[in-house]
């Protein structure tokens, strides 16, 4: 009986108009990808029957245990051989009318505008990965149907004691939809049945052979229930109504049942034919007929993935299995398959999956994120993916796993969950997994360093952010995460600690949030240690700083921000009596410039001194051991909230100037220090103000070197100003002439359009507005087509 059979009143809806334009989004953009349309709809059934497994736990009407829950498909064929019908049903929790009408009708999602506008966008091709995700599913269904009915009948509940089949009808033009009681009545009892009535272009899938294997490449690894496939085969049996005459007479009954029994008794058909014939020596074989036998055959046969031996799964089945279960559509990075014991009396198996890249929205608020991706099944039925707030540190939240539990029973809930042993331990065994994994990733360096280097470019952040939250595993983390050093790229602290020179008792780094490490590399603080031979660790990522200042140590040596005091090569002590004398000479030396620019640079600095980390620079600024550097002050700016810590101001100025006793300027800047006359001398006010602009020239420039914010930009460049003008011989206080036209009048009437754009006449021919300042530049070139595409009479008017 057909839905439009009987005269029942249907009432019709429209569509919210979200889902006007996810529907539109689907057929077009989706269309390369239309086979999708099954995997969503029996992912749809399977959850169905999830949900009424789940319910049926605390309330036994939805269902008894006794029905079967499954999948069915049947493919029909049009009697005219031109295209059919798919019918998918499933045993499942069902939807009653307003259901059908809130669930199939409107898109209850968050996000869903945001989603629909990038898919519109140029993003739309790969809309393909986020379909499964965002759950657009059913409505996949109107890219190989043109019209589609879903029949559904609710469980029995308090809601529903005597649930009704309801109708939801729409076609893949349409606006709306409807919703009527169904005219064939209550003909499934418990669940939804869908029926696409297939598009001319789509009934390749009324074939069963293109079925099985769609179920077999996207469904058979993520659906928890038997799929079961209508398919009729014609078997050759006994023609009965001969046997029956032939049994009167003869008195020998071969069943219609029996091929199978003397197909055991021989290896071949033909054989068991002989002998029959041979042993009963009728004159005559059996007169047979064609006969159509219906069956249900079981598409998802194969146990579930993860109960399998490891040997026998390949890489391909891992992947499917990955992309249906997780609903992520790319191939996994890597994963680890295996057996154990919680510890607890708990035997389990699961597959621990790193997927192929972390979402943006993860690293917005990566301390906020939860794991919703590790489901637990009980005795390979799904129990749960919310193993509660803290299943995983926030490092590892995003990591994808099944773990199916033999020993718990299968009524087991969240809540009781929570205060098992077995959770607790499961944490730990997965962490334990995620790193036995990273480590495998790493060790690609050397062989497959493309793969490698696409692990850290993915999961570089993740290390470095686990071994500041994860105490517990920090030395792990730590272990793997790799750093850019003037040296070499990708080196762990360990190859660090091997490079490491006698005497040195640092781990040398300078960080500078957004720079890159080449240009780091370049920086005042890194010359003399580079020009040594020394290694330094260059951060760039905001994550590395607050990185070493949680690890602070590593294998006993202690990090040394380069950029601060406290800077020691470790070799000072072997340094020749000669080379000591040499530093005594030169603080002595230098003792009148460094007063001096103590006096200059109040309010900048808090002392001055000379350098033993300079080789050409001559002056840097390096922060107290308590100070700010550079980049932890450029840190501290972007958090409005840091001004407020009273200590604020005093860690802004702990900082100390130096000078390298070794660069001709500084020397000439001694020499002009020196020769300045003294008060008794009579002074020279000139000289004094030409000397305090210079010297605040190189305050000033040192602290750009060193990475900090000039206090004034303008008054920086108004001091260059004139220091160029005295090189250059112009006088310093020449005034530049400065007058300038004024505006005229006000005008308090605005431009009419014309006067901006020049208006084509209006003669009813089309027309292009230019623009003035275009006019020059632009020709258009404009050619009449027919209404085949072909050109008419090409013009060329403007
Ligand atoms: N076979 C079904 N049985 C019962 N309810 C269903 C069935 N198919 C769909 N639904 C209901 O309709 C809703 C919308 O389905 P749709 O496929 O559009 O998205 P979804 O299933 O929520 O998302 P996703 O496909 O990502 O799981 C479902 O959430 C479910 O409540």
């Amino acid at each position: 009986q057909d839905f439009d059979a009987a005269e029942i009143p249907k009432e019709k809806f429209n569509y919210q108009s979200d889902v006007a334009r996810m529907r539109k989004i689907v057929i077009n953009s989706l269309y390369s990808h239309k086979e999708i349309f099954l995997r969503e709809l029996i992912s749809n059934a399977n959850d169905a029957i999830e949900k009424l497994r789940l319910t049926a736990l605390i309330d036994k009407t939805v269902w008894d245990g006794t029905d079967p829950l499954n999948i069915t498909i049947k493919a029909v064929k049009n009697e005219d051989g031109k295209g059919g019908k798919l019918i998918i049903t499933d045993t499942g929790i069902g939807m009653g009318p307003e259901e059908l009408t809130t669930n199939l009708g409107t898109l209850a999602k968050s996000g869903t505008s945001d989603f629909l506008a990038r898919a519109e966008g140029a993003e739309g091709a790969a809309t393909g990965n986020l379909i499964g995700a965002f759950g657009l599913g059913f409505y996949s269904s109107f890219l190989v149907a043109d019209k589609v009915h879903v029949a559904s009948v609710p469980a029995k509940s308090e809601k529903y004691p005597e649930p009704v089949q309801y109708v939801f009808s729409s076609s893949s033009e349409d606006s709306s939809f409807e919703i009527f009681p169904d005219p064939r009545g209550n003909t499934l009892g418990r669940g939804t049945e869908i029926t696409l009535e297939l598009k001319d272009d789509s009934s390749e899938y009324l074939e069963n052979q293109e079925i099985t294997a769609l179920v077999s490449k996207h469904s058979s690894f993520s659906t928890s229930f038997p799929i079961y496939l209508f398919t009729q085969r014609t078997d050759e049996v006994p023609d009965e109504d001969v046997i029956l005459e032939e049994t009167q007479s003869a008195e020998s009954v071969p069943k219609p049942t029996s091929d199978t029994d003397d197909a055991d008794a021989d290896d071949t058909d033909e054989a068991v034919i002989e002998d029959v014939s041979e042993e009963e020596q009728t004159p005559a074989p059996p007169k047979m007929k064609s006969i159509t036998v219906d069956e249900w055959v079981r598409l998802n046969g194969q146990p579930p993935i993860w109960t399998r031996d490891p040997k026998e799964v390949t890489d391909e089945e891992y992947t499917l299995f990955y992309n249906a279960f997780f609903k992520d559509f790319s191939p996994p990075m890597t994963w680890t398959h295996f057996s154990g014991d919680s510890g607890s009396g708990v035997s389990f198996k699961a597959i621990v999956f790193l997927p192929d890249k972390i979402e943006d929205s993860y690293w917005q608020q990566p301390l906020l994120s939860q794991s919703k991706d590790i489901k637990l099944m009980v005795k390979r039925v799904f129990i749960t993916n919310d193993l509660g707030e803290d299943a995983l540190p926030k490092w590892a939240s995003w990591v994808k796993v099944v773990v199916d539990a033999e020993d718990l029973p299968l009524n087991v809930s969240r809540e009781t969950l929570q205060s098992t042993a077995f959770l607790r331990q499961l944490k730990s065994i997965i962490l334990k997994r995620i790193i036995q994994l990273f480590n495998k990733m790493a060790d690609l360096e050397t062989e497959d360093s493309e793969k490698f280097e696409k692990f850290y470019e993915i999961f570089g952040g993740i290390l470095k952010l686990g071994a500041v939250e994860d105490q517990k595993n920090r030395e792990k983390l730590a272990a793997i995460t790799r750093f850019t050093t003037n040296h070499r790229n990708f080196t762990t602290l360990d190859q660090y600690l091997e490079n490491r020179k006698q005497g040195q008792k640092q781990i040398f780094y300078l960080a500078e949030m957004g720079e890159n490490p080449q240009e780091l590399a370049k920086s005042v603080f890194v010359e003399k240690l580079h020009a040594r031979g020394y290694e330094v660790l260059l951060f760039t990522e905001p994550l590395d700083e607050i990185f070493v200042q949680n690890i602070r140590r590593w294998k006993n040596v202690p990090f040394q921000d380069i950029a601060k005091v406290g800077l020691k090569f470790g070799d000072e002590d072997t340094d020749e009596e000669e080379e000591k004398e040499q530093q005594k000479e030169a603080a002595q030396k230098y003792k009148p410039l460094m007063e001096y620019l103590q006096k200059q640079g109040r309010g900048v600095v808090r002392d001055v001194v000379i350098s033993n980390r300079l080789v050409t620079s001559p002056v840097a600024i390096v922060a107290d051991s308590f100070g700010y550097t550079a980049n932890v002050q450029r840190m501290m700016a972007s958090n409005p909230g840091a001004g407020k810590n009273p200590m604020h101001d005093f860690a802004m100025k702990a900082r100390v100037l130096e000078i390298n006793p070794r660069s001709p300027l500084i020397e000439g800047l001694l020499k002009k220090v020196e020769a300045l006359p003294t008060e008794e001398e009579g002074r020279d006010v000139e000289a004094e103000e030409e000397l305090e602009e210079v010297a605040s020239i190189l305050l000033d420039g040192a602290l750009i070197r060193s990475g900090f914010e000039v206090p004034s930009t303008n008054d920086f460049f108004g001091r260059v100003d004139r220091v160029l003008r005295r090189s250059l011989g112009v006088s310093e206080h020449a005034p530049t002439d400065d007058t300038v036209k004024p505006a005229p009048p006000v005008d308090p009437e605005l431009p009419a359009f014309e006067e901006l754009y020049q208006m084509p006449p209006e003669d009813g021919k089309a027309g292009v507005y230019v623009p003035p300042h275009m006019q020059d530049d632009l020709s258009i070139e404009m050619e009449e087509i027919d209404e085949e595409g072909n050109v008419v009479a090409p013009r060329d008017e403007l």
